[in-house]
């Protein structure tokens, strides 16, 4: 094994009045203190850009090539040298790649065991490892992550701080807004977020940290000042396979990566694992065991959430207009991070009141009708529990609940969200979520197969596999005082069939269908 020895990492490459310039680095300094198997050619060289993709690579190109559920990286490194790339990291043998005539043009070939852990240390170091500087939040966990990261960048806000944002909905921070492709992007992208957002004088982000992107090191070589455990249940099977490797990988953001202070909800059982394999926990939260940040005279009602907010720095008033008991958890979780980096409890309070909604978390859809309707990212059969419990408790009347199950995904939750629609729900409408490559018709099949035989379908629940058509039927289902709920898809403005993106969004549809129903508006 080889090891570089060089001087230590600079601060990020140069930053004043809100631009942000990459200088060259050399490849030397990127590489340094990273276990190489081997090395072929010089590290003297001046390193203009890291590219993971081919088809990115630009001449002064660093390539690194990472194994892939569909392709072998290093397939392309061909590729990557015609387009200008001086040197490439592989797990191949960089010898073989020489013989096969790979490189043949005198680039460096750096063979190592992992080329997606040096993926992550390349792009620390080429952007000056901006978590460093900053004080960088991760959360973690099944459910929640939105929305917690929603309340704390309301917090932050309340404090007058500017903050960034990288989750589900957008990568966001002063008057940039990216789309989110992923839920947390490939490491060399986290880090040139950061580093612009160190540029442009933000000093605290908050990340939502997929297990994905645990289990493939996309946040590896970061610094987390804190790390936020939600909860844990089941989702993501069709990658993880069990579900003791997802959440081992939800357990490696504390037990792998490098975190400053913890909260965790240690009423949450993989919660209290994870705590309990820690030397210390900064702030536990709860509403159900002994904890550091609880809850106490809890209201929740259809307008919201009211509490006291217990916690070693004292006690607090909280409101909320997000609904029900699930979002009491995400409130405790923000509300303990903005304690330990040293927010006061008023402007904590302020920082939850003033955060009206979060997109597409039981977002109503109000033309004046006199029932609620409610779109919701409901995916997981957890979600659909907690968000079905919720409703119950706000409805005056029934609860009529739209769902689906996402194609190519997880197909292990199907029958177990079928089960829970129906047996929480006085009707259910069974449809399509993004069916990806699978047949709708099969996805509903396995709904349906885990609704229980003494369920009658005439009376508790049907099937109508197009979307726009279940959210019609529910809405003019609707009496009085009744609420609709139409789960699974919440911020998504897209329906993805087969490998095409249409253009649906949950909210629209449900306006439309109130408009047709009322004739609101005209
Ligand atoms: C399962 C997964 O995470 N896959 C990611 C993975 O794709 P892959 O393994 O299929 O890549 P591949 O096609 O085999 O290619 C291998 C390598 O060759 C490169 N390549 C490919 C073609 C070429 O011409 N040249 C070239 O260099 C690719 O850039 C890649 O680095 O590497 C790609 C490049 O970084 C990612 O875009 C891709 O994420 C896809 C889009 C994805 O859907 N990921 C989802 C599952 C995901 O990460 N989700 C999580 C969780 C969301 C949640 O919690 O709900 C998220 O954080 O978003
Ligand atoms: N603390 C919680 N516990 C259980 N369910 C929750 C919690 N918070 C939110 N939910 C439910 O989960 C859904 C998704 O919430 P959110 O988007 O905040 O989670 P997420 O962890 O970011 O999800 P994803 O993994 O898809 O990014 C919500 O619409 C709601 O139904
Ligand atoms: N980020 C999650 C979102 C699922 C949302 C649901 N609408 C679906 O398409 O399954 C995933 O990709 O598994
Ligand atoms: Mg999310």
């Amino acid at each position: 094994m080889i090891v570089v020895k060089t001087a230590n990492h600079d601060e990020p490459s140069s930053a004043n009045c809100g631009v942000y310039f990459v200088m060259n680095q050399k490849l030397a300094k990127l590489i340094n203190g990273f276990p190489l198997e081997n090395l072929v050619g010089t590290l003297d060289r001046d390193i203009v850009s890291v590219a993971y993709d081919s088809r990115k690579v630009e001449p002064g190109s660093l390539f690194v090539a990472m194994p892939g559920h569909h392709h072998d990286g290093s397939r392309f490194i061909a590729d990557a040298l015609e387009r200008g790339a001086v040197a490439y990291v592989t797990e191949s043998g960089v010898e073989d790649m020489m013989e096969q005539g790979v490189g043949a043009q005198n680039a460096t070939g750096i063979h190592v065991k992992d080329a997606r852990h040096a993926l992550a240390w390349v792009s620390a170091r080429f952007h000056g490892d901006p978590s460093h500087h900053m004080e960088l939040t991760g959360v973690t966990g099944t459910n929640g992550k939105t929305t917690l990261t929603y309340l704390l960048e309301s917090i932050y806000k309340a404090n007058e701080e500017p903050s960034g944002v990288i989750g589900s909905i957008n990568y966001r921070y002063a008057d940039t807004l990216r789309p989110a492709p992923m839920t947390t992007p490939e490491a060399l992208e986290i880090n040139r977020m950061l580093a612009e957002m160190w540029a442009a004088g933000v000093q605290r982000c908050v990340m939502e940290v997929s297990s994905h992107s645990l289990a493939l090191k996309r946040v590896r070589e970061l610094k987390f000042a804190a790390a936020v455990f939600t909860n844990f249940s089941r989702d993501h099977l069709d990658y993880h396979k069990t579900l003791d490797h997802y959440k081992k990988s939800k357990k490696s953001l504390f037990l792998d990566c490098t975190v400053g202070k913890q909260v965790i909800n240690i009423d949450d059982a993989v919660g209290r694992e994870i705590a309990s394999e820690l030397d210390s926990v900064t702030l536990t939260t709860g509403l159900e065991q002994s904890v550091d940040v609880t809850a106490e005279n809890v209201k929740i009602d259809p307008d919201g959430v009211r509490f006291i907010l217990k916690t070693p720095y004292g006690d607090t008033e909280i409101q909320s207009t997000l609904l029900g008991r699930h979002n009491i958890y995400n409130i405790l979780s923000a509300a303990a991070v903005g304690l330990i980096q040293n927010i006061s409890l008023d402007t904590i309070a302020r920082g939850v009141r003033e955060l009206p909604r979060v997109p597409g978390r039981f977002e109503k859809v109000e033309m004046g009708q006199n029932f609620i309707v409610a779109v919701d990212y409901a995916h997981t059969d957890d979600a659909l529990l907690n968000v079905l419990k919720a409703a119950r408790t706000i409805s005056s009347g029934k609860v009529i609940v739209v769902v689906g199950c996402g194609g190519d995904r997880d197909n292990t939750k199907r029958p177990v969200m079928g089960r829970i629609a129906a047996e929480l729900a006085d009707f259910a409408v069974i449809t399509s979520d993004n069916p990806r490559t699978e047949d709708p018709n099969r996805i509903i099949d396995q709904i349906l197969e885990g609704i229980p035989d003494n369920i009658n379908p005439e009376e508790r629940y049907m099937v109508l596999p197009e979307r726009r058509d279940a959210i019609r039927f529910a809405i003019h289902k609707a009496q009085s005082g009744d609420l609709v709920l139409i789960a699974g898809k919440g911020h998504e403005d897209y329906q993805i069939l087969g490998t095409e993106k249409i253009h649906f969004d949950d909210r629209e549809e449900a306006a439309e269908a109130l408009q047709q129903r009322f004739n609101v508006n005209g």
